[in-house]
């Protein structure tokens, strides 16, 4: 049974990237995605965005909605302090069993846990099954019908605490106008938008910022 793209990525950096070494893990899933195979990992330029917004909150509990291959899983998990940790959230199979061999390759495993499910599902059972209290960063990164519930949802599971930040990717391509809409003139809101491009192409995207005002 010919492989999957997924599949494919991973090989390359199992072959060509140092284990136990997250940025070479991102050079190498970013290599092989721009000159090989596009693929809609978060990428080197809106990664930086997303890096400096992690340095920036420092979060003890982060939560990442959309894994896909792990890029920023693994991306996210490299500049958490000791102690912290990321919950990341993919409800396709195939997705998170390779994003699962990424993040043990890149050694960030002990700072990562790959939740596989549904968001809807998945977020109400955060505070009781997976002993969150509140969330201090939110990536959403997964599918752009689900910012919005998955935003609402979050507020409803208590989950948010003054100054939460939320950073949500795609604001342009695919785009996600009922997401920037809602929380845009939602009060409870403050907003940033930080221009960028789609991963390896020099088409316009953008994330959005969005601190919980509590
Ligand atoms: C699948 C896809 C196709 C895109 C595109 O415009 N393309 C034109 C140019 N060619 C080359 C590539 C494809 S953009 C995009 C995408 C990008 C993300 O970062 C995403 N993040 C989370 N969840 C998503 O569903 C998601 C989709
Ligand atoms: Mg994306």
């Amino acid at each position: 049974m010919n492989q999957s793209k997924e599949q494919r990525i991973l090989n390359f950096v199992l072959q060509n990237a140092v284990r136990g070494d997250p940025c070479s893990v991102l050079e190498t899933i970013d290599k092989y995605c721009s000159q090989k195979e596009w693929a809609m990992n978060v990428g080197d330029e809106k990664g930086l965005i997303l890096d400096k917004t992690v340095e920036e909150v420092n979060p003890s509990v982060a939560l990442e909605l959309g894994t896909y291959c792990g890029y920023s899983a693994v991306r996210i998990a490299r500049l958490l302090k000791a102690g912290a940790h990321l919950l990341t959230v993919e409800f396709n199979p195939e997705f998170a069993a390779i994003a699962k061999q990424m993040i043990e390759f890149a050694g960030v495993q002990d700072k990562v846990k790959l939740l596989e499910g549904p968001s809807e599902e998945i977020i109400p059972q955060l505070k009781k099954k997976y002993e969150v209290d509140t969330l201090d960063f939110v990536f959403l990164d997964h599918w752009k019908d689900k910012y919005t519930p998955d935003t609402i949802l979050l507020q409803e599971c208590n989950l948010l605490r003054k100054g939460s930040v939320l950073l949500a990717d795609n604001i342009i391509v695919p785009g996600a106008p009922e997401f920037l809409n809602y929380i845009r003139n939602n009060p409870r809101f403050q907003c940033t938008n930080y221009p960028s491009h789609l991963e390896y192409m020099k088409v316009e995207d953008a994330m959005e910022k969005a601190v919980f005002l509590g």
